[in-house]
Protein backbone atom coordinates (compact mmCIF):
# COMPACT_ATOMS: atom_id res chain seq x y z
CA UNK A 1 0.00 0.00 0.00
CA UNK A 2 1.08 3.46 -0.95
CA UNK A 3 0.13 7.26 0.22
CA UNK A 4 -0.02 9.76 -1.22
CA UNK A 5 -0.46 13.83 -0.43
CA UNK A 6 -4.36 15.19 -0.66
CA UNK A 7 -2.68 18.36 -2.21
CA UNK A 8 -0.56 16.18 -4.79
CA UNK A 9 -1.41 12.99 -6.01
CA UNK A 10 1.48 12.36 -7.77
CA UNK A 11 3.67 12.15 -4.61
CA UNK A 12 3.84 8.29 -3.57
CA UNK A 13 5.68 6.81 -0.43
CA UNK A 14 5.22 3.54 1.66
CA UNK A 15 3.28 3.58 5.52
CA UNK A 16 7.04 3.93 6.87
CA UNK A 17 8.17 6.85 5.05
CA UNK A 18 4.64 8.99 5.66
CA UNK A 19 4.33 7.83 9.07
CA UNK A 20 8.46 9.34 9.41
CA UNK A 21 7.06 12.26 7.41
CA UNK A 22 3.85 13.05 9.58
CA UNK A 23 2.71 15.60 7.10
CA UNK A 24 3.35 16.19 3.36
CA UNK A 25 5.70 18.67 2.25
CA UNK A 26 3.57 20.83 0.32
CA UNK A 27 1.13 21.23 3.18
CA UNK A 28 -1.24 18.09 2.33
CA UNK A 29 -2.22 15.38 4.70
CA UNK A 30 -0.36 11.64 3.32
CA UNK A 31 -2.95 9.52 2.96
CA UNK A 32 -3.48 5.76 1.48
CA UNK A 33 -3.57 5.21 -2.24
CA UNK A 34 -7.19 2.85 -1.86
CA UNK A 35 -9.13 1.79 0.96
CA UNK A 36 -8.81 -1.86 2.18
CA UNK A 37 -12.16 -3.43 1.79
CA UNK A 38 -13.53 -5.59 4.97
CA UNK A 39 -15.79 -8.61 4.62
CA UNK A 40 -18.12 -10.30 6.83
CA UNK A 41 -15.73 -13.39 7.37
CA UNK A 42 -12.94 -10.91 8.53
CA UNK A 43 -15.30 -9.00 11.20
CA UNK A 44 -16.62 -12.93 12.15
CA UNK A 45 -12.59 -13.84 12.47
CA UNK A 46 -12.59 -10.41 14.92
CA UNK A 47 -15.91 -11.46 17.22
CA UNK A 48 -14.04 -13.30 19.28
CA UNK A 49 -10.67 -12.58 19.63
CA UNK A 50 -8.55 -9.69 22.35
CA UNK A 51 -8.35 -6.28 21.10
CA UNK A 52 -4.90 -6.17 20.32
CA UNK A 53 -5.03 -8.98 17.93
CA UNK A 54 -8.10 -7.19 16.29
CA UNK A 55 -5.27 -4.42 16.30
CA UNK A 56 -2.86 -5.94 14.14
CA UNK A 57 -5.06 -7.71 11.64
CA UNK A 58 -6.70 -3.96 10.70
CA UNK A 59 -3.75 -2.40 10.89
CA UNK A 60 -2.05 -4.78 9.03
CA UNK A 61 -4.57 -4.28 6.31
CA UNK A 62 -2.65 -0.77 5.40
CA UNK A 63 0.68 -1.15 6.42
CA UNK A 64 1.68 -3.32 4.03
CA UNK A 65 5.59 -2.58 4.35
CA UNK A 66 5.47 -3.72 8.66
CA UNK A 67 5.15 -7.58 9.24
CA UNK A 68 2.18 -9.35 11.03
CA UNK A 69 4.39 -9.96 13.66
CA UNK A 70 5.93 -6.43 14.01
CA UNK A 71 2.24 -4.98 14.62
CA UNK A 72 1.16 -7.86 16.58
CA UNK A 73 4.58 -7.33 18.96
CA UNK A 74 3.35 -3.88 18.80
CA UNK A 75 0.30 -4.24 19.65
CA UNK A 76 1.00 -5.98 22.92
CA UNK A 77 3.17 -3.80 24.17
CA UNK A 78 0.67 -0.33 23.52
CA UNK A 79 -2.44 -2.06 25.37
CA UNK A 80 -0.69 -4.54 28.17
CA UNK A 81 -2.04 -4.20 31.81
CA UNK A 82 0.90 -2.07 32.46
CA UNK A 83 -0.66 0.58 30.07
CA UNK A 84 -4.12 0.16 30.22
CA UNK A 85 -6.53 0.04 33.48
CA UNK A 86 -8.94 -2.70 31.68
CA UNK A 87 -8.58 -6.00 29.77
CA UNK A 88 -11.18 -4.84 26.94
CA UNK A 89 -8.90 -1.81 26.35
CA UNK A 90 -11.04 -0.01 24.89
CA UNK A 91 -14.70 -1.64 26.38
CA UNK A 92 -17.85 -0.97 25.37
CA UNK A 93 -20.53 0.22 27.87
CA UNK A 94 -24.43 -0.60 27.01
CA UNK A 95 -26.45 2.61 28.50
CA UNK A 96 -29.79 1.25 26.95
CA UNK A 97 -31.29 -1.33 23.96
CA UNK A 98 -30.28 1.07 21.40
CA UNK A 99 -27.34 3.12 23.13
CA UNK A 100 -23.72 1.90 24.23
CA UNK A 101 -20.73 4.14 25.24
CA UNK A 102 -17.25 3.22 23.38
CA UNK A 103 -15.27 4.51 26.67
CA UNK A 104 -11.21 5.35 25.21
CA UNK A 105 -10.04 6.62 28.24
CA UNK A 106 -8.37 3.44 30.10
CA UNK A 107 -4.98 3.91 28.82
CA UNK A 108 -2.04 6.23 30.69
CA UNK A 109 -3.51 9.67 30.07
CA UNK A 110 -6.68 8.99 30.62
CA UNK A 111 -8.12 10.33 27.20
CA UNK A 112 -8.48 8.62 24.12
CA UNK A 113 -5.09 9.74 22.24
CA UNK A 114 -3.83 6.73 24.21
CA UNK A 115 -5.49 4.25 21.86
CA UNK A 116 -3.01 5.68 18.95
CA UNK A 117 -0.10 7.40 21.05
CA UNK A 118 1.07 4.32 22.28
CA UNK A 119 1.26 3.00 19.25
CA UNK A 120 2.48 5.55 16.68
CA UNK A 121 5.76 5.86 18.82
CA UNK A 122 6.79 2.13 18.20
CA UNK A 123 5.29 2.61 14.15
CA UNK A 124 7.57 5.40 13.95
CA UNK A 125 11.13 3.58 15.60
CA UNK A 126 10.38 0.96 13.18
CA UNK A 127 9.70 3.58 10.43
CA UNK A 128 13.25 4.72 11.13
CA UNK A 129 14.88 1.50 10.91
CA UNK A 130 13.34 0.49 7.69
CA UNK A 131 14.11 3.67 6.29
CA UNK A 132 17.68 3.62 7.03
CA UNK A 133 17.53 7.31 8.84
CA UNK A 134 20.11 8.34 11.03
CA UNK A 135 18.83 12.02 11.99
CA UNK A 136 16.95 12.24 15.14
CA UNK A 137 13.42 12.92 15.07
CA UNK A 138 11.48 15.76 16.57
CA UNK A 139 8.00 15.76 16.74
CA UNK A 140 5.92 19.01 16.99
CA UNK A 141 2.70 18.56 18.51
CA UNK A 142 0.02 21.22 18.82
CA UNK A 143 -2.28 20.42 21.70
CA UNK A 144 -5.47 21.67 22.59
CA UNK A 145 -5.66 18.89 26.23
CA UNK A 146 -5.14 15.87 25.23
CA UNK A 147 -2.75 15.06 22.24
CA UNK A 148 -0.11 16.64 24.29
CA UNK A 149 0.43 14.19 27.58
CA UNK A 150 -0.64 11.56 25.41
CA UNK A 151 2.03 11.99 23.33
CA UNK A 152 5.16 12.70 25.83
CA UNK A 153 4.02 9.96 27.69
CA UNK A 154 4.40 7.72 24.12
CA UNK A 155 7.81 9.60 23.49
CA UNK A 156 9.10 10.03 26.77
CA UNK A 157 12.93 8.25 26.23
CA UNK A 158 12.52 7.02 22.87
CA UNK A 159 15.47 6.21 21.57
CA UNK A 160 16.61 8.53 18.24
CA UNK A 161 13.60 11.33 18.73
CA UNK A 162 12.36 14.05 21.17
CA UNK A 163 9.41 15.96 22.10
CA UNK A 164 7.89 19.16 21.89
CA UNK A 165 4.74 20.13 22.86
CA UNK A 166 3.04 23.66 22.14
CA UNK A 167 -0.69 24.31 24.08
CA UNK A 168 -2.58 27.43 24.52
CA UNK A 169 -2.18 29.07 27.41
CA UNK A 170 -5.51 29.64 29.61
CA UNK A 171 -6.70 26.93 26.94
CA UNK A 172 -6.51 23.70 28.54
CA UNK A 173 -7.74 22.19 31.84
CA UNK A 174 -5.71 22.38 35.11
CA UNK A 175 -5.01 18.71 35.52
CA UNK A 176 -4.17 18.38 31.75
CA UNK A 177 -1.49 21.27 32.20
CA UNK A 178 -0.28 19.67 34.81
CA UNK A 179 0.15 16.49 33.58
CA UNK A 180 1.60 18.12 31.02
CA UNK A 181 4.23 20.39 32.79
CA UNK A 182 5.54 17.18 35.12
CA UNK A 183 6.13 14.55 32.21
CA UNK A 184 9.39 13.03 32.56
CA UNK A 185 11.68 11.93 30.48
CA UNK A 186 15.19 13.28 29.07
CA UNK A 187 14.06 14.32 25.92
CA UNK A 188 10.50 16.25 25.89
CA UNK A 189 9.77 19.95 26.47
CA UNK A 190 6.82 21.54 26.82
CA UNK A 191 5.93 25.54 26.07
CA UNK A 192 2.08 27.60 26.65
CA UNK A 193 1.66 29.51 23.51
CA UNK A 194 -0.03 33.39 24.40
CA UNK A 195 -2.79 32.39 21.94
CA UNK A 196 -6.06 29.75 21.54
CA UNK A 197 -5.24 26.06 19.81
CA UNK A 198 -5.18 27.35 16.85
CA UNK A 199 -2.61 29.78 16.72
CA UNK A 200 -0.75 26.76 18.00
CA UNK A 201 -1.39 24.26 15.54
CA UNK A 202 -0.87 27.54 12.29
CA UNK A 203 2.86 27.59 14.06
CA UNK A 204 3.30 24.04 14.26
CA UNK A 205 2.29 23.80 10.25
CA UNK A 206 4.50 26.87 9.62
CA UNK A 207 7.79 25.26 10.92
CA UNK A 208 7.06 22.32 9.35
CA UNK A 209 6.95 24.15 5.76
CA UNK A 210 9.72 26.51 6.54
CA UNK A 211 12.36 25.23 4.43
CA UNK A 212 15.37 27.68 6.58
CA UNK A 213 14.09 25.94 9.49
CA UNK A 214 14.06 22.50 8.05
CA UNK A 215 18.26 23.27 7.01
CA UNK A 216 19.24 24.69 10.48
CA UNK A 217 17.79 21.66 12.26
CA UNK A 218 19.40 19.19 9.35
CA UNK A 219 22.48 20.72 9.96
CA UNK A 220 22.06 19.82 13.43
CA UNK A 221 21.17 16.05 12.92
CA UNK A 222 17.61 16.65 13.37
CA UNK A 223 14.43 16.43 11.50
CA UNK A 224 10.53 17.25 11.83
CA UNK A 225 7.50 15.01 12.11
CA UNK A 226 4.04 15.16 14.07
CA UNK A 227 2.38 12.80 16.60
CA UNK A 228 -1.09 15.31 15.93
CA UNK A 229 -3.48 13.40 13.84
CA UNK A 230 -2.08 14.60 10.28
CA UNK A 231 0.23 11.85 10.96
CA UNK A 232 -1.53 8.61 9.22
CA UNK A 233 0.25 6.61 12.14
CA UNK A 234 -2.58 8.41 14.66
CA UNK A 235 -5.42 7.84 12.30
CA UNK A 236 -5.26 3.95 11.41
CA UNK A 237 -4.87 3.00 15.11
CA UNK A 238 -8.28 5.21 15.81
CA UNK A 239 -9.97 3.15 12.91
CA UNK A 240 -8.98 -0.29 14.88
CA UNK A 241 -11.40 0.55 17.78
CA UNK A 242 -14.58 1.42 15.86
CA UNK A 243 -14.07 -2.37 14.11
CA UNK A 244 -13.74 -3.52 17.52
CA UNK A 245 -16.11 -1.32 19.15
CA UNK A 246 -18.49 -3.64 16.17
CA UNK A 247 -17.15 -6.52 17.18
CA UNK A 248 -18.12 -6.04 20.91
CA UNK A 249 -21.58 -5.64 19.76
CA UNK A 250 -22.21 -8.52 17.79
CA UNK A 251 -20.38 -11.30 20.88
CA UNK A 252 -22.58 -9.42 23.32
CA UNK A 253 -25.77 -10.48 21.42
CA UNK A 254 -26.28 -6.52 21.41
CA UNK A 255 -26.30 -6.55 16.98
CA UNK A 256 -26.52 -9.35 14.48
CA UNK A 257 -23.56 -9.23 12.19
CA UNK A 258 -24.28 -7.15 9.38
CA UNK A 259 -26.49 -4.36 11.41
CA UNK A 260 -26.02 -1.24 10.95
CA UNK A 261 -24.42 1.49 13.76
CA UNK A 262 -24.18 5.07 14.05
CA UNK A 263 -21.47 6.41 15.96
CA UNK A 264 -21.49 10.11 17.45
CA UNK A 265 -18.17 11.49 17.78
CA UNK A 266 -16.86 14.78 20.26
CA UNK A 267 -14.91 16.16 17.10
CA UNK A 268 -12.48 19.10 17.44
CA UNK A 269 -9.49 18.05 14.66
CA UNK A 270 -11.92 15.88 12.64
CA UNK A 271 -9.60 12.81 13.35
CA UNK A 272 -11.48 10.53 15.43
CA UNK A 273 -14.70 10.82 13.96
CA UNK A 274 -12.48 10.08 10.12
CA UNK A 275 -11.65 7.05 11.66
CA UNK A 276 -15.05 5.76 11.71
CA UNK A 277 -15.67 7.14 8.12
CA UNK A 278 -12.62 5.22 6.97
CA UNK A 279 -14.06 2.05 9.12
CA UNK A 280 -17.46 2.68 7.30
CA UNK A 281 -15.39 2.99 3.69
CA UNK A 282 -13.54 -0.33 4.65
CA UNK A 283 -17.42 -2.17 4.41
CA UNK A 284 -18.17 -1.75 8.60
CA UNK A 285 -21.83 -1.24 8.30
CA UNK A 286 -21.82 2.10 9.57
CA UNK A 287 -25.23 4.37 9.37
CA UNK A 288 -24.80 7.61 10.33
CA UNK A 289 -20.90 9.18 11.45
CA UNK A 290 -22.52 11.68 14.23
CA UNK A 291 -20.43 14.68 14.67
CA UNK A 292 -20.64 16.41 18.11
CA UNK A 293 -19.13 19.94 18.55
CA UNK A 294 -19.13 22.55 21.69
CA UNK A 295 -19.84 26.53 20.65
CA UNK A 296 -17.10 26.37 18.64
CA UNK A 297 -19.67 24.84 15.71
CA UNK A 298 -17.95 25.28 12.94
CA UNK A 299 -18.17 21.78 11.63
CA UNK A 300 -22.14 21.65 12.85
CA UNK A 301 -22.45 24.62 9.94
CA UNK A 302 -20.08 23.12 7.48
CA UNK A 303 -21.76 19.84 7.47
CA UNK A 304 -25.44 21.66 6.99
CA UNK A 305 -24.36 24.02 4.40
CA UNK A 306 -21.34 22.85 2.64
CA UNK A 307 -19.63 26.55 3.57
CA UNK A 308 -16.32 26.01 5.99
CA UNK A 309 -16.07 29.40 7.84
CA UNK A 310 -13.91 29.95 10.44
CA UNK A 311 -14.53 33.64 10.72
CA UNK A 312 -16.14 33.49 13.71
CA UNK A 313 -15.63 34.03 17.61
CA UNK A 314 -12.98 31.27 19.09
CA UNK A 315 -15.31 30.13 22.71
CA UNK A 316 -12.55 28.58 25.35
CA UNK A 317 -15.06 25.95 27.11
CA UNK A 318 -15.54 23.15 29.60
CA UNK A 319 -14.14 20.66 26.77
CA UNK A 320 -11.55 22.41 25.73
CA UNK A 321 -9.96 19.83 23.64
CA UNK A 322 -12.40 20.79 21.19
CA UNK A 323 -12.10 24.25 21.14
CA UNK A 324 -11.24 24.41 17.80
CA UNK A 325 -11.92 25.79 14.03
CA UNK A 326 -9.60 25.09 12.38
CA UNK A 327 -10.06 21.08 11.82
CA UNK A 328 -7.05 19.56 10.24
CA UNK A 329 -8.57 16.55 9.29
CA UNK A 330 -11.57 17.65 6.96
CA UNK A 331 -8.96 17.81 4.48
CA UNK A 332 -8.13 13.42 4.05
CA UNK A 333 -12.27 13.68 3.76
CA UNK A 334 -12.75 16.18 1.16
CA UNK A 335 -9.63 14.39 -0.77
CA UNK A 336 -11.89 11.22 -0.59
CA UNK A 337 -15.67 12.71 -1.41
CA UNK A 338 -14.03 14.62 -4.32
CA UNK A 339 -12.88 11.08 -6.14
CA UNK A 340 -9.01 12.02 -4.70
CA UNK A 341 -9.22 15.15 -6.39
CA UNK A 342 -5.75 17.01 -5.56
CA UNK A 343 -6.26 20.09 -6.95
CA UNK A 344 -9.58 20.65 -5.56
CA UNK A 345 -8.95 20.38 -2.28
CA UNK A 346 -5.59 22.46 -2.60
CA UNK A 347 -8.17 25.03 -3.59
CA UNK A 348 -10.38 24.66 -1.09
CA UNK A 349 -7.08 24.49 1.40
CA UNK A 350 -5.66 27.92 -0.70
CA UNK A 351 -9.21 29.63 0.02
CA UNK A 352 -8.97 28.67 4.07
CA UNK A 353 -5.46 30.07 4.42
CA UNK A 354 -6.19 32.86 2.41
CA UNK A 355 -9.98 34.33 3.25
CA UNK A 356 -10.52 31.65 5.97
CA UNK A 357 -13.46 30.00 3.96
CA UNK A 358 -14.61 28.26 1.37
CA UNK A 359 -17.23 26.35 -0.45
CA UNK A 360 -17.67 22.69 -1.58
CA UNK A 361 -19.20 21.14 -4.80
CA UNK A 362 -22.56 20.25 -4.91
CA UNK A 363 -21.53 16.36 -5.29
CA UNK A 364 -19.16 16.75 -2.02
CA UNK A 365 -22.76 18.14 -0.37
CA UNK A 366 -24.96 15.24 -1.31
CA UNK A 367 -22.12 12.98 -0.09
CA UNK A 368 -21.86 14.83 3.70
CA UNK A 369 -25.81 15.16 4.08
CA UNK A 370 -26.17 11.20 3.17
CA UNK A 371 -23.00 9.91 5.58
CA UNK A 372 -22.62 12.92 8.35
CA UNK A 373 -25.03 14.68 10.64
CA UNK A 374 -24.05 17.82 12.82
CA UNK A 375 -24.86 19.39 16.03
CA UNK A 376 -23.42 21.60 18.72
CA UNK A 377 -24.39 21.57 22.51
CA UNK A 378 -23.18 24.81 24.60
CA UNK A 379 -21.80 24.71 27.87
CA UNK A 380 -25.99 24.64 29.90
CA UNK A 381 -26.61 21.76 27.65
CA UNK A 382 -23.06 19.67 28.67
CA UNK A 383 -23.83 20.22 32.34
CA UNK A 384 -27.19 19.20 32.04
CA UNK A 385 -25.80 15.88 29.92
CA UNK A 386 -23.52 15.01 32.78
CA UNK A 387 -25.94 15.65 35.51
CA UNK A 388 -28.74 13.20 33.44
CA UNK A 389 -26.31 10.50 33.02
CA UNK A 390 -24.76 10.51 36.02
CA UNK A 391 -28.39 10.60 37.91
CA UNK A 392 -30.61 8.58 35.59
CA UNK A 393 -27.67 6.16 34.60
CA UNK A 394 -24.98 5.92 37.55
CA UNK A 395 -22.57 7.01 34.91
CA UNK A 396 -20.21 9.09 35.03
CA UNK A 397 -18.74 11.26 31.88
CA UNK A 398 -16.58 13.56 31.00
CA UNK A 399 -17.58 17.05 29.46
CA UNK A 400 -16.74 15.73 25.83
CA UNK A 401 -18.35 13.13 25.92
CA UNK A 402 -21.42 14.97 27.22
CA UNK A 403 -21.32 16.75 24.29
CA UNK A 404 -21.39 13.60 22.14
CA UNK A 405 -24.00 12.26 24.56
CA UNK A 406 -26.20 15.57 24.28
CA UNK A 407 -25.95 15.86 19.85
CA UNK A 408 -26.81 12.07 19.80
CA UNK A 409 -29.77 13.02 21.71
CA UNK A 410 -30.67 16.32 19.14
CA UNK A 411 -30.22 13.75 16.12
CA UNK A 412 -32.63 11.29 17.21
CA UNK A 413 -35.32 13.85 18.18
CA UNK A 414 -34.86 15.63 14.87
CA UNK A 415 -34.61 12.09 12.77
CA UNK A 416 -36.66 9.72 14.84
CA UNK A 417 -33.31 7.33 13.56
CA UNK A 418 -33.74 3.97 15.83
CA UNK A 419 -30.61 2.81 14.63
CA UNK A 420 -28.32 1.58 17.52
CA UNK A 421 -26.00 4.32 17.84
CA UNK A 422 -22.55 4.15 20.36
CA UNK A 423 -21.36 7.50 21.42
CA UNK A 424 -17.37 7.58 21.92
CA UNK A 425 -16.35 8.76 24.95
CA UNK A 426 -12.95 10.34 24.80
CA UNK A 427 -11.91 11.36 28.17
CA UNK A 428 -11.88 10.31 31.81
CA UNK A 429 -14.46 12.75 33.87
CA UNK A 430 -11.13 13.21 36.57
CA UNK A 431 -9.31 15.59 33.75
CA UNK A 432 -12.19 17.95 34.51
CA UNK A 433 -12.90 17.69 37.83
CA UNK A 434 -14.13 21.50 38.44
CA UNK A 435 -17.26 21.28 35.70
CA UNK A 436 -17.93 17.38 36.64
CA UNK A 437 -18.60 18.27 39.84
CA UNK A 438 -21.03 21.53 39.39
CA UNK A 439 -22.63 19.39 36.97
CA UNK A 440 -23.79 17.20 39.26
CA UNK A 441 -24.20 19.61 42.26
CA UNK A 442 -20.99 19.96 44.18
CA UNK A 443 -19.37 23.24 44.85
CA UNK A 444 -15.74 22.40 43.83
CA UNK A 445 -13.54 22.74 47.37
CA UNK A 446 -10.03 23.05 45.61
CA UNK A 447 -8.65 23.58 41.96
CA UNK A 448 -6.84 21.18 39.33
CA UNK A 449 -5.99 17.53 41.07
CA UNK A 450 -7.45 19.37 44.38
CA UNK A 451 -10.21 18.05 43.34
CA UNK A 452 -9.50 14.11 42.29
CA UNK A 453 -10.73 13.02 45.92
CA UNK A 454 -13.85 14.95 45.86
CA UNK A 455 -15.13 13.60 42.58
CA UNK A 456 -14.22 10.16 44.20
CA UNK A 457 -15.75 10.89 47.39
CA UNK A 458 -18.61 11.88 45.63
CA UNK A 459 -19.32 9.48 43.09
CA UNK A 460 -17.48 6.46 44.32
CA UNK A 461 -15.94 6.36 41.08
CA UNK A 462 -12.33 5.26 40.75
CA UNK A 463 -9.40 7.64 40.40
CA UNK A 464 -6.84 6.55 37.71
CA UNK A 465 -4.43 5.44 39.00
CA UNK A 466 -1.93 7.89 36.95
CA UNK A 467 -3.56 10.97 37.49
CA UNK A 468 -3.57 10.09 41.41
CA UNK A 469 -0.05 10.49 41.19
CA UNK A 470 0.21 13.66 39.93
CA UNK A 471 -0.45 14.76 43.24
CA UNK A 472 2.35 16.50 44.55
CA UNK A 473 4.63 15.63 41.40
CA UNK A 474 6.76 18.72 41.00
CA UNK A 475 6.12 21.03 37.57
CA UNK A 476 9.34 20.73 35.24
CA UNK A 477 7.94 23.25 32.54
CA UNK A 478 7.37 26.82 32.92
CA UNK A 479 7.80 27.83 29.51
CA UNK A 480 5.54 30.47 27.44
CA UNK A 481 5.95 32.48 24.21
CA UNK A 482 4.38 34.88 22.17
CA UNK A 483 2.94 32.81 18.50
CA UNK A 484 6.12 34.34 16.82
CA UNK A 485 8.30 33.13 19.22
CA UNK A 486 7.33 29.44 18.21
CA UNK A 487 10.14 29.35 15.86
CA UNK A 488 12.61 30.33 18.39
CA UNK A 489 11.41 27.96 21.09
CA UNK A 490 11.82 25.23 19.01
CA UNK A 491 15.24 26.00 17.66
CA UNK A 492 16.36 26.11 21.03
CA UNK A 493 15.00 23.23 22.65
CA UNK A 494 16.92 21.67 19.40
CA UNK A 495 20.48 23.36 20.14
N1 LIG B 1 -8.09 17.62 20.61
C1 LIG B 1 -6.71 17.67 20.42
C2 LIG B 1 -6.27 18.69 19.43
C3 LIG B 1 -5.26 18.10 18.51
O1 LIG B 1 -5.89 17.07 17.81
P1 LIG B 1 -5.16 15.85 17.14
O2 LIG B 1 -6.13 14.75 17.20
O3 LIG B 1 -4.85 16.28 15.77
O4 LIG B 1 -3.91 15.56 17.89
C4 LIG B 1 -5.94 17.72 21.72
O5 LIG B 1 -6.46 17.28 22.72
O6 LIG B 1 -4.82 18.18 21.74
Amino acid sequence: MKYYSTRDAAVRMDAAEAIKMGLSRDGGLLTPCGIPQIDRAFLESLVNVRYQERAAKVMGLYLTDYTYEELSGFAENAYGPEKFDCDAVAPVRTVDETTHCLELWHGPTSAFKDMALQMLPQLLSAALRKTGESKTVCILVATSGDTGKAAMEGFADVPQTKILVFYPKDGVSKVQETQMVTQDGANVGVCAVEGNFDDAQAGVKRIFSDEAIRATLADRGYFLSSANSINWGRILPQVVYYISAYCDLVRDGKLSMGDKVNFCVPTGNFGDILAAYYAKRMGLPVGKLICASNCNDVLTDFLRTGVYDKNRPFHTTMSPSMDILVSSNLERLLFDLSGENDAEVKGYMDALAKTGKYEVSDAIKAALADQFWGGFCGEAGTSAAIAKYYKENGYLIDTHTAVAASVMEQYRKATGDKTVTVFVSTASPYKFCDHVLRAIGETPAGDGVELLDQLHETTGTAIPRRLAALKGKARRFDLTCEKPGMDSVVLEFLK
